[in-house]
Protein backbone atom coordinates (compact mmCIF):
# COMPACT_ATOMS: atom_id res chain seq x y z
CA UNK A 1 0.00 0.00 0.00
CA UNK A 2 1.23 3.11 -1.13
CA UNK A 3 1.31 5.98 1.47
CA UNK A 4 -0.10 9.13 -0.17
CA UNK A 5 1.38 11.68 2.11
CA UNK A 6 4.81 10.21 1.75
CA UNK A 7 5.09 11.08 -2.15
CA UNK A 8 7.87 13.60 -2.70
CA UNK A 9 7.98 16.21 -4.97
CA UNK A 10 10.91 16.13 -7.39
CA UNK A 11 9.86 18.97 -9.63
CA UNK A 12 8.44 22.43 -8.55
CA UNK A 13 8.53 24.75 -11.38
CA UNK A 14 7.00 28.18 -10.89
CA UNK A 15 6.12 31.36 -13.37
CA UNK A 16 9.01 30.19 -15.10
CA UNK A 17 10.09 32.09 -18.60
CA UNK A 18 12.32 30.31 -21.47
CA UNK A 19 13.82 31.35 -24.38
CA UNK A 20 17.14 32.40 -26.05
CA UNK A 21 18.85 35.44 -24.63
CA UNK A 22 16.45 38.01 -24.18
CA UNK A 23 14.11 37.10 -26.26
CA UNK A 24 11.16 35.37 -24.24
CA UNK A 25 9.57 31.96 -25.69
CA UNK A 26 7.15 31.33 -23.27
CA UNK A 27 6.72 32.73 -19.99
CA UNK A 28 4.15 31.80 -16.79
CA UNK A 29 4.77 28.31 -16.50
CA UNK A 30 3.86 26.47 -13.07
CA UNK A 31 3.65 22.90 -13.17
CA UNK A 32 5.36 20.50 -10.56
CA UNK A 33 6.24 16.60 -10.80
CA UNK A 34 5.99 13.98 -8.35
CA UNK A 35 7.38 10.62 -7.49
CA UNK A 36 5.49 8.21 -9.66
CA UNK A 37 4.13 10.71 -12.48
CA UNK A 38 4.77 10.61 -15.91
CA UNK A 39 4.42 14.07 -17.39
CA UNK A 40 3.55 14.92 -20.93
CA UNK A 41 4.75 18.45 -22.66
CA UNK A 42 2.81 19.15 -25.29
CA UNK A 43 1.97 22.10 -27.95
CA UNK A 44 2.14 23.22 -31.86
CA UNK A 45 5.64 23.19 -33.49
CA UNK A 46 7.57 25.43 -32.24
CA UNK A 47 5.90 26.72 -29.41
CA UNK A 48 8.80 25.88 -26.80
CA UNK A 49 9.00 22.21 -25.74
CA UNK A 50 12.31 21.57 -26.44
CA UNK A 51 13.39 25.36 -25.20
CA UNK A 52 11.72 23.91 -21.70
CA UNK A 53 12.96 20.07 -21.71
CA UNK A 54 16.26 21.91 -21.73
CA UNK A 55 16.27 24.87 -19.14
CA UNK A 56 14.72 21.45 -17.08
CA UNK A 57 18.21 19.83 -17.97
CA UNK A 58 20.25 23.26 -17.12
CA UNK A 59 21.17 23.04 -20.69
CA UNK A 60 19.85 26.62 -21.08
CA UNK A 61 19.32 29.29 -18.88
CA UNK A 62 16.41 29.95 -17.32
CA UNK A 63 15.21 33.55 -17.99
CA UNK A 64 12.84 34.54 -15.18
CA UNK A 65 11.02 32.08 -12.13
CA UNK A 66 11.86 29.22 -10.49
CA UNK A 67 12.95 25.83 -11.17
CA UNK A 68 13.05 23.44 -7.80
CA UNK A 69 14.36 20.25 -7.87
CA UNK A 70 13.99 18.59 -4.60
CA UNK A 71 15.14 20.75 -1.92
CA UNK A 72 17.15 22.93 -3.81
CA UNK A 73 16.77 25.76 -6.87
CA UNK A 74 18.42 24.38 -9.81
CA UNK A 75 21.23 26.44 -10.19
CA UNK A 76 22.31 25.50 -7.04
CA UNK A 77 23.04 22.08 -7.69
CA UNK A 78 26.90 21.12 -8.98
CA UNK A 79 27.07 19.43 -12.08
CA UNK A 80 27.94 15.77 -10.44
CA UNK A 81 25.07 16.24 -8.15
CA UNK A 82 22.49 17.11 -11.13
CA UNK A 83 23.85 13.70 -13.19
CA UNK A 84 23.08 11.89 -10.17
CA UNK A 85 19.40 13.66 -10.22
CA UNK A 86 18.26 14.37 -13.33
CA UNK A 87 18.78 12.52 -16.76
CA UNK A 88 18.05 14.08 -20.14
CA UNK A 89 17.49 12.16 -23.16
CA UNK A 90 17.38 13.84 -26.61
CA UNK A 91 17.16 13.14 -30.10
CA UNK A 92 19.52 16.04 -31.42
CA UNK A 93 22.11 14.02 -33.20
CA UNK A 94 24.71 11.82 -31.09
CA UNK A 95 28.13 12.14 -30.95
CA UNK A 96 29.46 9.29 -29.53
CA UNK A 97 28.18 6.88 -32.50
CA UNK A 98 31.09 4.47 -32.94
CA UNK A 99 30.65 3.15 -29.19
CA UNK A 100 28.56 -0.24 -28.91
CA UNK A 101 25.24 -0.20 -27.72
CA UNK A 102 27.33 -1.32 -24.09
CA UNK A 103 29.39 1.09 -24.02
CA UNK A 104 26.95 3.89 -24.17
CA UNK A 105 24.49 2.65 -21.83
CA UNK A 106 26.69 2.26 -19.45
CA UNK A 107 28.24 5.60 -20.01
CA UNK A 108 25.15 6.57 -17.92
CA UNK A 109 26.79 4.86 -14.61
CA UNK A 110 29.74 7.87 -15.29
CA UNK A 111 28.24 9.97 -12.16
CA UNK A 112 28.11 6.60 -10.02
CA UNK A 113 32.26 5.68 -10.91
CA UNK A 114 35.61 6.93 -10.10
CA UNK A 115 37.89 9.08 -11.97
CA UNK A 116 38.65 5.87 -14.54
CA UNK A 117 35.16 4.81 -14.88
CA UNK A 118 35.49 1.74 -14.00
CA UNK A 119 32.27 -0.21 -13.09
CA UNK A 120 31.60 -2.14 -10.43
CA UNK A 121 29.36 -5.12 -9.99
CA UNK A 122 26.42 -3.02 -9.31
CA UNK A 123 26.97 -1.04 -12.37
CA UNK A 124 27.08 -3.78 -14.39
CA UNK A 125 23.86 -5.11 -13.20
CA UNK A 126 22.42 -1.93 -13.53
CA UNK A 127 23.82 -1.70 -16.97
CA UNK A 128 22.14 -5.05 -18.05
CA UNK A 129 19.01 -4.28 -16.24
CA UNK A 130 18.55 -1.76 -18.74
CA UNK A 131 19.53 -3.52 -21.60
CA UNK A 132 16.93 -5.94 -20.57
CA UNK A 133 13.93 -3.71 -19.85
CA UNK A 134 14.87 -1.54 -23.33
CA UNK A 135 14.66 -4.89 -25.09
CA UNK A 136 18.29 -4.74 -26.39
CA UNK A 137 20.28 -7.88 -25.21
CA UNK A 138 20.60 -9.36 -28.78
CA UNK A 139 22.24 -6.08 -30.37
CA UNK A 140 23.94 -4.88 -27.31
CA UNK A 141 27.52 -5.29 -29.15
CA UNK A 142 26.38 -3.75 -32.23
CA UNK A 143 28.01 -0.08 -33.31
CA UNK A 144 25.44 2.81 -32.39
CA UNK A 145 26.04 3.98 -36.07
CA UNK A 146 24.63 0.33 -36.99
CA UNK A 147 21.64 0.85 -35.49
CA UNK A 148 18.06 2.14 -36.96
CA UNK A 149 16.96 5.53 -35.61
CA UNK A 150 13.98 3.28 -33.79
CA UNK A 151 16.61 1.24 -31.97
CA UNK A 152 18.98 4.10 -31.02
CA UNK A 153 16.03 5.88 -29.48
CA UNK A 154 15.40 2.54 -27.60
CA UNK A 155 19.38 2.66 -26.71
CA UNK A 156 19.00 6.33 -25.37
CA UNK A 157 16.50 5.59 -22.85
CA UNK A 158 18.33 2.60 -22.05
CA UNK A 159 21.17 5.01 -20.92
CA UNK A 160 19.07 7.07 -18.82
CA UNK A 161 17.50 4.37 -17.07
CA UNK A 162 21.08 3.09 -16.26
CA UNK A 163 21.80 6.50 -14.73
CA UNK A 164 19.16 5.84 -12.20
CA UNK A 165 18.06 9.35 -11.55
CA UNK A 166 14.75 10.83 -10.00
CA UNK A 167 14.02 12.94 -12.87
CA UNK A 168 14.06 11.53 -16.56
CA UNK A 169 13.54 14.25 -18.96
CA UNK A 170 13.24 12.71 -22.81
CA UNK A 171 12.76 14.89 -25.81
CA UNK A 172 10.08 13.51 -28.27
CA UNK A 173 11.02 9.43 -26.79
CA UNK A 174 8.88 7.97 -29.34
CA UNK A 175 8.85 10.22 -32.64
CA UNK A 176 11.32 7.37 -34.71
CA UNK A 177 9.05 4.32 -33.84
CA UNK A 178 6.32 2.08 -34.76
CA UNK A 179 3.05 2.55 -33.11
CA UNK A 180 3.51 -0.45 -31.24
CA UNK A 181 7.08 0.51 -29.98
CA UNK A 182 5.72 3.94 -29.59
CA UNK A 183 2.74 2.02 -26.79
CA UNK A 184 5.89 -0.45 -25.46
CA UNK A 185 7.84 2.63 -24.67
CA UNK A 186 5.77 4.65 -23.22
CA UNK A 187 3.91 1.85 -21.22
CA UNK A 188 7.75 0.90 -19.84
CA UNK A 189 8.11 4.19 -18.98
CA UNK A 190 4.86 4.67 -17.27
CA UNK A 191 6.44 1.61 -15.39
CA UNK A 192 9.36 2.50 -14.33
CA UNK A 193 7.69 5.85 -12.91
CA UNK A 194 5.74 3.80 -10.60
CA UNK A 195 7.42 0.97 -9.77
CA UNK A 196 10.49 2.90 -9.07
CA UNK A 197 9.33 6.38 -7.67
CA UNK A 198 11.16 8.19 -10.34
CA UNK A 199 9.44 11.50 -11.79
CA UNK A 200 9.22 11.31 -15.80
CA UNK A 201 8.93 14.04 -18.09
CA UNK A 202 9.05 13.88 -21.67
CA UNK A 203 8.02 15.71 -25.11
CA UNK A 204 5.79 14.87 -27.64
CA UNK A 205 3.01 15.15 -30.45
CA UNK A 206 1.15 11.90 -29.48
CA UNK A 207 -1.60 13.81 -27.70
CA UNK A 208 -4.15 11.22 -27.74
CA UNK A 209 -1.69 8.72 -26.38
CA UNK A 210 -0.40 11.20 -23.29
CA UNK A 211 -4.02 11.36 -22.53
CA UNK A 212 -4.61 7.76 -22.28
CA UNK A 213 -1.19 7.00 -20.46
CA UNK A 214 -0.05 9.70 -18.32
CA UNK A 215 -1.05 11.14 -15.18
CA UNK A 216 -0.42 14.43 -16.40
CA UNK A 217 -0.45 16.84 -19.01
CA UNK A 218 1.75 20.51 -19.50
CA UNK A 219 0.46 22.05 -22.99
CA UNK A 220 2.16 25.07 -23.85
CA UNK A 221 -0.03 28.24 -25.44
CA UNK A 222 2.60 31.29 -24.66
CA UNK A 223 -0.92 32.25 -22.54
CA UNK A 224 -2.06 30.34 -19.41
CA UNK A 225 -0.05 27.03 -20.14
CA UNK A 226 -2.67 24.85 -18.69
CA UNK A 227 -1.67 21.70 -16.32
CA UNK A 228 -3.43 18.86 -15.03
CA UNK A 229 -4.86 15.42 -15.34
CA UNK A 230 -5.35 14.70 -18.73
CA UNK A 231 -9.50 14.21 -17.91
CA UNK A 232 -9.16 18.00 -16.02
CA UNK A 233 -7.72 19.17 -19.30
CA UNK A 234 -10.51 18.03 -21.33
CA UNK A 235 -12.69 19.52 -19.18
CA UNK A 236 -11.76 23.17 -19.62
CA UNK A 237 -12.23 22.13 -23.21
CA UNK A 238 -8.61 22.98 -24.09
CA UNK A 239 -7.68 20.36 -26.81
CA UNK A 240 -10.45 22.17 -28.97
CA UNK A 241 -8.56 25.28 -29.08
CA UNK A 242 -5.02 23.40 -29.85
CA UNK A 243 -5.39 23.53 -33.79
CA UNK A 244 -7.75 25.58 -36.29
CA UNK A 245 -11.18 24.34 -36.11
CA UNK A 246 -11.49 24.03 -39.69
CA UNK A 247 -8.88 21.22 -40.00
CA UNK A 248 -8.75 19.19 -36.90
CA UNK A 249 -11.35 19.56 -33.90
CA UNK A 250 -11.73 17.67 -30.75
CA UNK A 251 -13.88 14.91 -29.90
CA UNK A 252 -14.11 15.19 -25.53
CA UNK A 253 -15.95 12.07 -25.54
CA UNK A 254 -13.52 9.56 -26.90
CA UNK A 255 -10.18 11.83 -26.28
CA UNK A 256 -9.18 12.07 -29.98
CA UNK A 257 -8.52 14.50 -32.67
CA UNK A 258 -10.73 14.08 -35.75
CA UNK A 259 -9.58 15.39 -39.16
CA UNK A 260 -12.49 17.51 -40.69
CA UNK A 261 -12.71 16.34 -44.12
N1 LIG B 1 19.22 28.07 -30.31
C1 LIG B 1 18.18 28.85 -30.55
N2 LIG B 1 18.29 30.19 -30.57
C2 LIG B 1 17.23 31.00 -30.79
N3 LIG B 1 15.96 30.53 -30.95
C3 LIG B 1 15.78 29.21 -30.94
C4 LIG B 1 16.87 28.28 -30.73
N4 LIG B 1 16.36 27.02 -30.75
C5 LIG B 1 15.03 27.15 -30.96
N5 LIG B 1 14.69 28.46 -31.08
C6 LIG B 1 13.33 28.99 -31.29
O1 LIG B 1 12.57 28.77 -30.10
C7 LIG B 1 11.22 28.45 -30.43
C8 LIG B 1 10.84 27.15 -29.73
O2 LIG B 1 11.61 26.09 -30.28
P1 LIG B 1 11.50 24.61 -29.69
O3 LIG B 1 12.46 23.77 -30.44
O4 LIG B 1 11.63 24.68 -28.21
O5 LIG B 1 9.99 24.24 -30.05
P2 LIG B 1 9.25 22.84 -29.96
O6 LIG B 1 7.93 23.12 -29.33
O7 LIG B 1 10.11 21.82 -29.33
O8 LIG B 1 9.04 22.54 -31.51
P3 LIG B 1 8.80 21.17 -32.34
O9 LIG B 1 7.45 20.65 -31.97
O10 LIG B 1 8.81 21.66 -33.76
O11 LIG B 1 9.93 20.24 -32.02
C9 LIG B 1 11.13 28.38 -31.96
O12 LIG B 1 10.60 29.59 -32.41
C10 LIG B 1 12.57 28.24 -32.38
O13 LIG B 1 12.78 28.85 -33.64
Amino acid sequence: MIDLNKIHINLHIKNLSIGYKNKTIVENITFSGKERDLIAIIGVNGVGKSTLLKTLAQMLPKLSGAVGVQQKELEHYPPIELASLISVVLTDGLASKDLSVLELIALGRQPYTNWLGSLKQEDKKIVQGAIQDLDLVEIQHKKCYELSDGQLQRVLIARALAQDTNIILLDEPTSHLDLYHKVQILKLLKSIAKNRNKTIVYTTHEIEMAIQLCDKILLLNKKENPFGEPYELIEQGVFESLFPKDTVTFDATSGTFKIKK
